[in-house]
């Protein structure tokens, strides 16, 4: 299982965002100075236009009227295009960035993969790739460059109106950021959380048991459920419509407050703007500029304090992501071991548990090239396990399995990959053709080397009597493909695969006796040059055995 972390500050969720970045953080850089500059062009515009009015009102200025026109119109054109750039900038980080955590969470899973990723997991990770990658782009794009566009900024005007108009005006500007930019979004982030976390909870259960009752509406017409669920669906989306008014309200407050302080600053700062012009402590020119200054710089604070809705959700996405990337996998892969060409195979006091659960105790079996091996045992006493540690999914707690007498820790997975393959129980067919299907056993495989595993599996004639035959897309086929067929699929791409040993779970328990037989047949004839385990609870399938195991609770004994 995905081991719960303990769960990090926003700060360093932030950091380490940024680092997973990497060589994109350029980018990002390039959308803050674009807008940076784009905010101070925009205010670039009124306090031009005011400086003129200062010149007006005999306030000594290096610039003629001309010149202050130039750069108010300047100003005006050069927003637009430096936003263009930001925006450009923006959805550059979004698109790309997006594609680089993809390819980097898939690397983290190739990795963590299978082990860590039984059925339990399947639904985090799955809205691990679509949801929590997708809220990410509310970081990049959409939180860091305005939280330093909204810091610098601000610097630049308080300097600018304490340098020019008066420290006093710039002191009142400086309160008014702190409260819109930090304070507000402070408190907001705390009572929007609550509403946040419900709206989010009763959203994935709505959408869990709405999913769950199509997936299952054959069973629920099958049972005269139909009323009962849709009942309890109407109960759970008048749920959601509670929080979801409850969040909007929640928000609206926030925008509202946000709103009100803006103009209660406003008039703060031409208060004490008039004031300090009637104090005699500023002139009516440097009084207007100034004032005019702080009017148009809350831009950058107010989209700051807009954030804390989307904040909470794009970090706790951001905590998953990072808690994937760092997971260790249940079997670190093995690079620097050995590689070899199968012989024979030795598990010698073999023992293994998950977590408190302890499945295999001793256990201890032999198998060469030449032979089928056959297991047996009642339904979860550890038969899929011994396969699956056989394949070093899992690192064992203690005993050896030695491959040509190397311990499987000491060998390249890839090598071992090589060596071993596994058709488990149930067998996933990807929404590609059947020839793509198969051949990611054998990528470079001929049209009738394909044909020849498919008819040593029973499924060459079926996939013949599809529409399109081995190009048919087996999506085209919705749910069509009995357990059977895909069963006979699986077995088809490990036949392809061609290595020397086959572990096979439970290869014909969704077949008739008619291909049942066909694919024994394949089987005893591909034991020649190869070493088959066999895991099945049929006697008429463990007939084929040379020497059949027995697995008790944990043990292992020799059957014959
Ligand atoms: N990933 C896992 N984490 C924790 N427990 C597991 C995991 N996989 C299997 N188990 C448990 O280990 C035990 C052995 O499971 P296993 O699948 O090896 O049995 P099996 O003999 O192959 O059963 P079956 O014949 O029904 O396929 C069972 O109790 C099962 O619930």
């Amino acid at each position: 299982m995905l081991e719960k972390k303990e769960r990090r500050g926003g700060v360093s969720i932030m950091a380490r965002l940024i680092v997973l970045a990497g060589s994109l953080a350029w980018v990002i850089l390039l959308a803050v100075i674009g807008g940076v500059l784009g905010f101070l062009c925009a205010i670039g515009v009124p306090v031009f236009g005011s400086l003129g009015i200062a010149k007006l009102l005999g306030e000594p200025l290096p610039l003629t009227y001309g010149q202050l026109m130039v750069l108010t119109v300047g100003c005006g054109v050069l927003r637009g295009v430096l936003r263009l750039g930001e925006q450009y900038s923006n959805h550059y980080i979004a698109f790309k960035l997006l594609a680089v955590l993809r390819d980097k969470i898939f690397r983290a899973l190739r990795i963590l993969c299978p082990a860590k990723l039984e059925s339990k997991q399947k639904g985090a990770i799955i809205a691990m790739l679509t949801a929590d990658i997708e809220t990410l782009e509310v970081f990049y794009a959409h939180t860091v460059s305005p939280v330093c566009i909204a810091v610098l900024v601000s610097l630049s005007m308080l300097l600018f109106v304490g340098l020019y108009s008066s420290w006093y005006l710039a002191l009142a500007a400086f309160i008014g950021y702190l409260v819109i930019g930090v304070a507000i979004p402070l408190v907001s982030s705390g009572k929007l959380r609550p509403s946040g976390v419900a709206y989010r909870r009763e959203f994935a259960s709505f959408n869990g048991y709405f999913l769950d009752s199509v997936k299952g509406v054959k069973d629920i017409v099958l049972n005269n459920a139909g009323p009962a669920r849709a009942g309890e669906v109407e109960v759970r989306s008048e749920r959601l419509q509670e929080q979801t008014a409850l969040s909007k309200h929640a928000s609206a407050l926030a925008a509202g407050t946000t709103e009100l302080c803006v103009s209660v600053f406003i008039m703060i700062s031409l208060f004490a703007g008039i004031g300090l012009y009637s104090a005699g402590m500023l002139t009516a020119g440097r009084m207007i500029a100034g004032v005019a200054a702080i009017f148009s710089s809350f831009g950058p604070v107010i989209a700051v304090s807009a954030l804390p809705g989307n904040l909470t959700q794009t970090f706790a996405s951001g905590d998953r992501i990072l808690d994937l990337m760092e997971e260790k996998p249940a079997a670190e892969p093995v690079t620097d071991g050995r590689t070899f060409e199968f012989e024979s195979l030795e598990v010698r006091d073999l023992s293994f548990c998950y977590e408190e659960e302890e499945v295999l105790r001793h256990v201890s079996l032999t198998a060469r090239r030449g032979e089928i091996v056959g297991i047996v045992g009642p339904s979860g006493c550890g038969k899929s396990t011994l396969l699956k540690l056989l394949l070093r999914f899992w690192k064992k707690d203690s005993g050896e399995i030695l491959y040509n007498g190397t311990d499987i820790d000491r060998i390249n997975s890839e090598s071992l990959l090589d060596n071993v393959t596994m058709v488990s129980q149930s067998t996933y067919i990807f929404d590609e053709t059947i020839e793509q299907n198969l051949r990611m056993a054998k990528p470079n495989a001929s049209m009738e080397e394909i044909a020849r595993a498919c008819r040593k599996a029973s499924v060459h004639d079926f996939i013949m009597q599809l529409p399109e035959g081995y190009q048919t897309r087996a999506g085209a086929l919705g749910d069509n493909l009995s357990a059977g067929e895909k069963q006979r699929i699986g077995l088809a791409r490990a036949f392809l695969h061609d290595s020397p040993v086959i572990l096979l779970d439970e290869p014909t328990s969704n077949v008739d006796s008619i291909n049942e037989g066909i694919i024994l047949r394949s089987i005893r004839r591909e034991r020649q040059n190869k070493c088959i385990i066999l895991v099945s609870h049929r006697a008429s399938t463990m007939a084929i055995a040379d020497r059949v195991y027995a697995i008790d609770r944990g043990t292992i004994r020799k059957e014959r």
